[in-house]
């Protein structure tokens, strides 16, 4: 997999809406919120399959209809035009 530069999360948040940085590293963070676990889970499904396709993944945790999700670029230890891609399809999916 080709090395990516990283871009920093100040730079990407430019490009994203209702997403903020992580305390402590440069990640990118966000809770969605659905009506139910099923929207959640579906959410979170479709997710997987994509991140799949890119070879890269978020971290996430899910509760009932909440889903928090980090993303960064542990190859790169930062955020990178990945997380970015990643964030853009979330977003676009909820
Ligand atoms: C070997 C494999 O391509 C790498 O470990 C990929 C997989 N998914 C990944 N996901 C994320 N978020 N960051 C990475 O650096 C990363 N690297």
């Amino acid at each position: 997999m080709k090395r990516v530069q990283r871009v920093g999360a100040a730079s990407a948040l430019l490009l994203l809406e209702g997403w903020s940085a992580a305390k402590g590293r440069d990640a990118l963070q966000k809770t969605y919120v659905f009506k139910n676990f099923n929207e959640a889970f579906g959410f979170m499904t479709c997710v997987a399959l994509q991140a799949e396709k890119l070879d890269h993944h978020p971290e996430w945790t899910n509760v009932y209809n909440r889903v928090e999700v980090t993303l960064t670029t542990h190859d790169a230890d930062g955020v990178t035009e990945r997380d970015v891609a990643l964030a853009s399809f979330m977003d676009q999916l909820a």
